[in-house]
C-alpha cells in the first residue's frame, strides 16, 4: 500500500518565500498542501494572489488562527521576523508533534541578548529557542533530521557561510579580517509595498544599505565562530541590485600564515564533494547568479587576490530557493525521512 503523503501548511503563503514553498511543495511527490495562511490576503484564493499557480488546486488562504494544526505534519513559516515566535508557540501548543521549518530570523540567534540587541525586543518564545537547530543543511544535517524546530538561515548567511565555514573550520584564514560584500535581488525585501523597491527607485541603480548594522552580521558571526572555535567579528555590507531573485556574496579573506589559495580550494572541495547542491566552480570559472536562478544549487568560487596573502571567495544562490524555501524543503525531507534532494533537483532557469 502506498505510504500516505505528509500534510503540510504554509504560514505566510501570500508572501514570496511562502509562495516559493508552495511552488516546490506542489510538485513534491510525498507531500500534500493542506493549509495556507495569509494576513491581509486571508479569504482569497492563492491564484488571485499569485496567478502563476493557475494550474493548481490549492486550499484557500486563511488566517493562522483558523487552521486546524492537529491535522498537519509540518509547517513552513514565511512570516516577518518578530511575528513568528508567538505564532509558532501557539501552533506547537495545538500540535506538539508538528515539524517546523521557520524561514524567518526568529529562532536563528542562539544568544538571547544578541537577539534582543539586533531585533529590538526580547525573544517571545525563549522556551522554543533552546531546541531550535540552525538549518544550514550541509553542516547540521544530523541534528536537523532529529529536530522539531529548524531555523533556516537567512539568504545572505546561507551564501556567505557556505563560502566561509569550511575554510574557517580548517584554520586557513585569519578570522579577524573578513569582509563580506553581498548583493541581493529585490525579492529579498519581501512582497509588501516599500518605496525603495519600486521599479522606478531600484530598477536602475545599485544601493548599499544597513551599512555596518545589518542584522545578518551577528548571524554570520555566530556560525563562523562556531566553525573556527574563536569569537569572530566581520564586516558585512549588503546591496540591493535590480534583478528579481538571486544573490551573490564576495568574501575577502586574509590567509593564515603559511596557507595558500590552493589550501582554500582543497578545503571547499573536500567539504562539498558529496553535497548534492553545493558545487565548487573549477579554477578560473566565476560563479554568477544566472547559474542558480530558480534552483536549489549553490556555486562557490575561490580566487587568489593580487595582494599576496589574500583570497576572494565568491558564492551565489537563489534567495527564494536555497536562500529560503528550497533549503526549508531540503530540511523537511531530512526531518520526515525522505531522500534529501526530493523535489529540489530543478536546474537553473537560464537565461
Ligand atoms: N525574501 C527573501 O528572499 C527571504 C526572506 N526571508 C525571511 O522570510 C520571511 C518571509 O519573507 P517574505 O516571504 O519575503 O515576506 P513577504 O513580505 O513577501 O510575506 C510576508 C507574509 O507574512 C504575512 N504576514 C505579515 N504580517 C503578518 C502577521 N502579523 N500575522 C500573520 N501573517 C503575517 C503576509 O500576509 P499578507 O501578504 O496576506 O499580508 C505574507 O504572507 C521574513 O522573515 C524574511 O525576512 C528569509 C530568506 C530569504
Ligand atoms: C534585499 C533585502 O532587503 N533583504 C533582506 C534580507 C532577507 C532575509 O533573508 O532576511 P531574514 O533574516 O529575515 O530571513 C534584508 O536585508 O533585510
Amino acid at each position: 500500500m502506498a505510504k500516505q503523503k505528509a500534510k503540510i501548511g504554509v504560514l505566510g503563503a501570500s508572501g514570496y518565500t511562502g509562495a516559493d514553498a508552495v511552488r516546490l511543495a506542489a510538485r513534491h511527490p510525498h507531500i500534500e498542501i493542506a493549509a495556507l495562511t495569509a494576513n491581509t490576503y486571508a479569504g482569497k484564493h492563492m491564484q488571485e494572489v499569485f496567478p502563476h499557480f493557475f494550474m493548481l488546486d490549492l486550499p484557500k488562504l486563511e488566517t493562522w488562527e483558523s487552521v486546524d494544526w492537529t491535522k498537519l505534519d509540518a509547517v513552513f513559516c514565511g512570516l516577518p521576523h518578530g511575528t513568528t515566535q508567538e505564532i509558532i508557540a501557539k501552533v506547537v501548543e495545538a500540535n506538539p508533534k508538528i515539524k517546523i521549518l521557520d524561514m524567518s530570523a526568529d529562532f536563528r540567534l542562539r544568544d538571547m541578548a544578541t537577539y534582543a540587541e539586533w531585533y529590538g525586543h526580547e525573544h517571545r518564545a525563549p522556551h522554543l529557542q533552546g531546541e531550535a537547530v540552525y538549518g544550514l543543511t550541509e553542516f547540521y544535517r544530523d541534528d536537523i533530521a532529529k529536530a522539531r524546530l529548524v531555523a533556516c538561515p537567512g539568504c545572505y548567511p546561507t551564501a556567505t557561510l557556505l563560502a566561509l565555514v569550511p575554510i574557517a573550520k580548517a584554520g586557513l584564514i585569519d578570522t579577524d579580517d573578513i569582509i563580506v560584500d553581498a548583493k541581493s535581488g529585490i525579492t529579498g525585501a519581501g512582497r509588501g509595498l516599500k518605496q525603495n523597491t519600486l521599479f522606478s527607485e531600484s530598477g536602475e541603480g545599485l544601493s548599499p544599505y544597513s551599512i555596518a548594522k545589518h542584522r545578518h552580521a551577528p548571524e554570520i558571526e555566530q556560525e563562523v565562530a562556531a566553525a573556527a572555535g574563536v569569537p569572530v567579528t566581520l564586516n558585512f555590507t549588503p546591496h540591493l541590485i535590480p534583478m528579481s531573485r538571486g544573490e551573490l556574496c564576495t568574501s575577502y579573506v586574509k590567509l593564515a600564515k603559511g596557507k595558500t589559495v590552493d589550501d582554500l580550494r582543497a578545503a571547499l572541495e573536500a567539504a562539498y564533494k558529496d553535497e548534492p547542491f553545493v558545487f565548487v566552480a573549477p579554477k578560473g570559472v566565476v560563479p554568477q547568479t544566472q547559474n542558480v536562478r530558480g534552483s536549489n544549487y549553490v556555486q562557490v568560487g575561490v580566487f587568489a587576490d593580487r595582494i599576496p596573502g589574500r583570497a576572494i571567495v565568491v558564492s551565489t544562490l537563489d534567495n527564494l530557493v536555497k536562500g529560503s524555501a528550497g533549503q526549508a524543503i531540503q530540511n523537511m525531507n531530512l526531518m520526515l525521512g525522505y531522500p534529501e534532494t526530493t523535489g529540489l533537483e530543478q536546474i537553473a532557469l537560464f537565461p
